[in-house]
């Protein structure tokens, strides 16, 4: 479990995070959005202990992670700018892990070789951008990290490779409870790994949500009415977070069980009635009512 209470960092008069509230709880993939200078790379560097908080408390099971040696040796920190040694290969790099990371593990090591297929004895600057965050990724999760925190992971690698990681992960977080926190700019990038989503915007933490429920009562609808009075009906029916006319077509994003609401709408009997697919950026949009401009800006 991840808690941070009333975190607070300034840089020279620049604040980047203000009293800032968030809990992660263990086997869960956070994902961190926001617009650009939100506070998401600072607060991942306190996460990770490498910054200190200049106020506010930052615990990881139950305790402080800065110059906290052996609870960082279970967290690893992907930035988004990579660092290697100089002039290091990937097998010289390995070495360095295995002795800051008391958990490394050398035969998942081996294994990951099938995935990322690059020859370890090459030299890490030569590579290609891609393929150095693929090095990352390869020494992070031979690590065993129990926490894995990774700042703009998913830029530079191509769609295949995305997929990859994004399985590995999943694959860790499944067994051995491994818990993530990734940041990005992109909602649709995200959303289909993170169960728990926060959106930083000028140092605060303005929404944090559990994506299943919010998926699970959020319907995008489209309906052509049979007769002008059962909109009326239907209207006093559903709990309606937007609504927009196109034409004879009306178009609703409402909150409840889909059953319900499909079994309210057909009682109507309408001439045209559709489920449209929702993304999690319009349910952010819509749901948050009024900071929902706000959320507009920091999203697309
Ligand atoms: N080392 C630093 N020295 C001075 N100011 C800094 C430093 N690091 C961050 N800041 C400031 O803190 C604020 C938050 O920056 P941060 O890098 O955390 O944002 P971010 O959400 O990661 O942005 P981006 O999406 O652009 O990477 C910014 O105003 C930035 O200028």
């Amino acid at each position: 479990m991840i808690k941070v209470q009333q975190v607070s960092k300034t840089f020279d008069k620049e604040v980047a995070i203000h009293q800032l509230q968030l809990s992660v709880k263990k086997g869960s993939i956070y994902g961190l959005l926001g617009s650009n200078g939100a506070g998401k790379t600072t607060l991942l560097k306190i996460l990770a202990g490498i910054y200190r908080p200049d106020q506010g408390t930052i615990q990881i099971d139950g305790e402080p992670i800065y110059e906290n040696v052996p609870l960082k040796e279970r967290v690893v920190f992907i930035p988004d700018s990579l660092y290697f040694l100089p002039q290091s290969t990937i097998q010289q790099m390995t070495k360095y892990y295995q002795s800051f990371y008391p958990n490394w593990n050398q035969e998942r090591f081996e294994r990951l070789k099938q995935v990322f297929q690059i020859d370890p004895k090459r030299k890490i600057h030569r590579l290609s951008k891609g393929m150095q965050r693929q090095v990352a990724f390869w020494l992070a999760l031979s690590s065993m990290p129990d926490i894995l925190i990774l700042d703009e992971p998913i830029d530079g690698l191509d769609p295949v490779m995305r997929q990859k990681i994004k399985n590995l992960l999943f694959q860790d977080v499944a067994e051995r409870e491994m818990t993530v926190i990734i940041s990005s700019h992109n909602l649709r990038e995200i959303e289909d790994i993170c169960d728990h989503v926060g959106i930083m915007h000028k140092g605060k933490l303005i929404i944090e949500k559990e994506l299943d429920d919010l998926k699970a009562d959020t319907l995008k609808i489209q309906i052509a009415y049979a007769k002008p009075e059962d909109e009326e009906q239907l209207m006093a029916d559903l709990k309606v977070l937007y609504q927009e006319k196109r034409g004879s077509i009306s178009l609703y994003i409402v909150k409840g069980y889909e059953e319900e609401i499909i079994q309210k709408i057909e009682s109507i009997k309408p001439l045209v009635f559709d489920l449209l697919p929702l993304t999690l950026e319009e349910i952010f949009i819509y749901e948050m009512g009024d900071i929902g401009y706000e959320i507009e800006n920091v999203l697309l």
